[in-house]
């Protein structure tokens, strides 16, 4: 199902609320700036496939959600970036994406045998 309708086009964050959303974070940083500025985290795995079990689940949630990080995927890591293109800027909505993600039993490291 498409939820594209049930999410409200977030506004651009401000600067200060930019610091405080990613104080909240584990890892994740700025990159970037002006139209390019990002979030970004880089998640490390023991195997290619592990690699890949997570870039699936995060593609999904991205489905799911309507919201599209962008990916570059190595060998033993992710490194994901999100920004909302539509307004050109952070939104609440990359926050809660992030924190999404974050939350995958397989993005913590020994948090799953
Ligand atoms: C038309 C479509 O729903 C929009 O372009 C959505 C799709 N996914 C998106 N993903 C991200 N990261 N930012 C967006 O602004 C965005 N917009």
């Amino acid at each position: 199902m498409k939820n594209s309708t049930l999410v409200p086009i977030s506004k651009a964050l401000t600067a200060t609320q930019i610091i405080a959303s990613l104080a909240k974070l584990e890892g994740w940083k700025l990159s970037g700036d002006g139209s390019d500025l990002v979030i970004e985290k880089t998640y490390r795995f023991a195997s290619y496939a592990q690699t890949m079990t997570f870039v699936n689940s995060v593609a999904w949630i991205a489905q799911i959600r309507n919201h599209h990080p962008a990916l570059q995927v190595h060998f033993d890591r992710c490194v994901v970036q999100y920004q909302t293109h539509d307004v050109g800027g952070l939104t609440q909505l990359d926050f809660d994406n992030a924190a999404t993600i974050d939350a995958l039993p397989m993005a913590s490291p020994g948090s799953i045998s």
